[in-house]
Parts: C-alpha cells; sequence; structure tokens
C-alpha cells in the first residue's frame, strides 16, 4: 500500500513557514504584492483566482485582480501589464490562463516584468530554467519538487518520466527534474507505446489532463506517482492516474484533490515573496 503525499499538510508548512517570513519582511518595510490579472468569466479560473487572493492577504501580503471582459483587445490587456509593470509597488504579475481565442497567449506572457514573472512563463524565464537556474520555477513545478523533497524522496539518478510537455507543467517539471541529477523520459500524445516507458519509472509524473490516462499496468511497483492532472468527472475532481488501483501497487501517491494542487497555489506566494526579495532587498546582485 503506497504512502499517501499529502499535499494539503505539505502546503500547510509551506505557508507556515512563509508567514513567518513575510512578518519579517513587514518588519523591514517590504510587504510583497501579487497582481492577479484574469480575463472573461470561466467559472474555474475564477475560483482559482480567489483562492491565490485569499491566500496572499492570508499570509499577510498585498493582492489585487484586475478583472476584465472576455472580449477585452489584446491591446487593452497589454495596456493593463505595462501599468502594473511600471508600478513600483508591485512585485508579482501572473496573467491566468487560458486566455481567450482572439488573444496571442505568447505575445501577452512575453509582456510581463521578467523580473515580476511570477509563473516563469516569460521566454527570457523559460531560457533561464533550460540552464537549471531560473529566477522561479513555475508553480507547479516548483511544488511537484516541495512535495518530493519534503517527503525525502531521492532524485539523483532515478528514473523520472514526465507525462506531457505543456509550457505550464510537463516541459519545466522534466528540467527541474534533469536540474536535480534525475534520468529524465518525457511523454506526450505521439508518444508510441507510453506503457513501455512509464513502467520504468522510478518517479513518475503525470500532467496530461486525461482522466484514468495511468493504470496499474503502467506502473512499477514501488514508483513515486505524481498526479497532477484535475479532470471533473460525473461532478467529482480526478486525477490523470486511476488512484484506487494504482495506490496498491506505487510506493507513494498524491491523491487528487488534495495533492499537487495545493502546493501550486503555496509555491505562487513563495515564489512573490522570492521576486519581491530579489527586486527590492538584493538590487538585482543575485540575478
Ligand atoms: N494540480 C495543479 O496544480 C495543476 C493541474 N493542472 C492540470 O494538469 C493537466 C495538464 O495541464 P496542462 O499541461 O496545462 O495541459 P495541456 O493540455 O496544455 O497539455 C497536456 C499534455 O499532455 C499530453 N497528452 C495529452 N493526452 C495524452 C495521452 N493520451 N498520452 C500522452 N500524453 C498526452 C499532451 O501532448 P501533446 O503536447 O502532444 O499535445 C500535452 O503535452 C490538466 O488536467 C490541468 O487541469 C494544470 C496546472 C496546475
Ligand atoms: N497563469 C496561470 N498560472 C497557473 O498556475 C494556472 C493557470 N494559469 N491556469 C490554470 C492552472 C490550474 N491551476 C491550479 C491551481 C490550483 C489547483 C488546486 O488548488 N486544486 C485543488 C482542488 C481545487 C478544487 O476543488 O477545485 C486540489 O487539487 O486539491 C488546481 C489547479 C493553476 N493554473
Amino acid at each position: 500500500m503506497a504512502r499517501i503525499l499529502d499535499g494539503k499538510a505539505i502546503a500547510a508548512a509551506v505557508k507556515q513557514d512563509l508567514a513567518m517570513e513575510i512578518a519579517q519582511l513587514r518588519e523591514c518595510g517590504v510587504q510583497p504584492k501579487l497582481v492577479v490579472v484574469l480575463v472573461g468569466d470561466d467559472a474555474a479560473s475564477a475560483s482559482y483566482v480567489r483562492s491565490k487572493e485569499r491566500l496572499a492577504r492570508e499570509l499577510g501580503m498585498e493582492a489585487e485582480v484586475i478583472r476584465l471582459a472576455a472580449d477585452v483587445s489584446e491591446v487593452e490587456l497589454l495596456r493593463q501589464i505595462e501599468l502594473q509593470n511600471a508600478d513600483d509597488a508591485v512585485d508579482a504579475l501572473l496573467v491566468q490562463l487560458p486566455l481567450p481565442d482572439h488573444i496571442d497567449t505568447d505575445r501577452v506572457l512575453a509582456a510581463v516584468d521578467p523580473n515580476k514573472d511570477v509563473d516563469g512563463f516569460h521566454p527570457q524565464n523559460i531560457g533561464r530554467y533550460a540552464m537549471g537556474s531560473p529566477l522561479v520555477w513555475p508553480c507547479t513545478t516548483a511544488g511537484i519538487l516541495e512535495i518530493l523533497v519534503r517527503s525525502s524522496v531521492p532524485l539523483a539518478g532515478q528514473t523520472a518520466v514526465v507525462v506531457g510537455r505543456s509550457r505550464i507543467v510537463g516541459w519545466p517539471t522534466a528540467q527541474l527534474l534533469l536540474a536535480h541529477n534525475a534520468t529524465v523520459v518525457q511523454c506526450h500524445s505521439r508518444t508510441k507505446d507510453l506503457t513501455e516507458f512509464t513502467r520504468q519509472a522510478d518517479i513518475l509524473v503525470v500532467a496530461a489532463g486525461q482522466a484514468g490516462l495511468i493504470g496499474v499496468d503502467d506502473v512499477r511497483e514501488g514508483a513515486v506517482v505524481i498526479d497532477v492532472g484535475i479532470n471533473r468527472v460525473d461532478g467529482r475532481l480526478v486525477g490523470d492516474v486511476d488512484f484506487d488501483s494504482v495506490v496498491a501497487k506505487a510506493g507513494a501517491i498524491t491523491p487528487v484533490p488534495g495533492g499537487v494542487g495545493p502546493l501550486t497555489v503555496a509555491m505562487l506566494m513563495k515564489n512573490t515573496v522570492r521576486l519581491a526579495r530579489l527586486r527590492r532587498l538584493t538590487k538585482g546582485d543575485e540575478r
């Protein structure tokens, strides 16, 4: 029976550390500020954004949400981003994805000041983590590392298989595991015989957005399984891994909900604090 990696509990530990760090920063006259730009009225996005805003305030940071209509022009969205880039009180800026189809997501992500890019999606920051040394890792990727480290899962020399290669999760996660000296295989929708690869994984990260993609026969005995997927099936949240069968074979597994998700939001806060420190206290020396 696998050890259940309790994302909620790990996120709570991260938040506790952060609350102390933020209190110390405030004594030095620094109150980190996070701004989230939300375009349109997608219910899931709106709910994620609310939880980000709530947690930032709970931890003693400043948080602001800029809500724009679904039919906002790209020019207007870029103008809003420029305003936040220019505002010295703002440490961290995030544009909630996905954006409506009429907006060029790449252009928008490239418009965010790289030093305020709390998601790590700016081309300059993607370049940085391709070199293994980003200002911040993308929040979900950073959360996966936090789970592995706080659960004492070794990475060096381990075979890590990542299913998914998106810019948000799959690709940065593979880069992070590589930077920590795992041997990394990156799978995607064109991978021939996925099972052949996933069965080799000491650490299996699944971020495909396909409920039930990974079953018990796709997992090696004793593997550490990190399920990033969030799927709504019959009104219930499930991951990409068939938890009930895999839990009996894996060595450790994250549940959905209560696994990676809570860490994603906690790491957004941690990244915000890091960017605030870099921008306000080190005058760029560390960069
Ligand atoms: N828990 C959390 O904090 C977060 C959860 N998520 C969730 O994680 C999942 C993935 O998100 P995201 O990366 O943004 O999604 P994308 O749709 O952008 O990417 C999915 C990736 O999975 C690959 N893929 C899809 N189907 C298969 C398949 N059958 N076999 C192998 N690979 C496949 C795709 O391959 P290809 O590139 O070839 O198309 C693609 O690389 C979603 O469920 C999302 O909701 C996302 C962010 C945070
Ligand atoms: N610019 C940008 N940055 C993101 O980081 C980003 C994004 N856009 N777009 C969407 C994805 C998705 N995402 C999640 C965050 C928290 C949970 C989360 O807290 N999940 C809870 C359950 C929440 C629920 O009940 O709905 C859990 O897994 O326990 C999930 C998914 C961040 N994303």
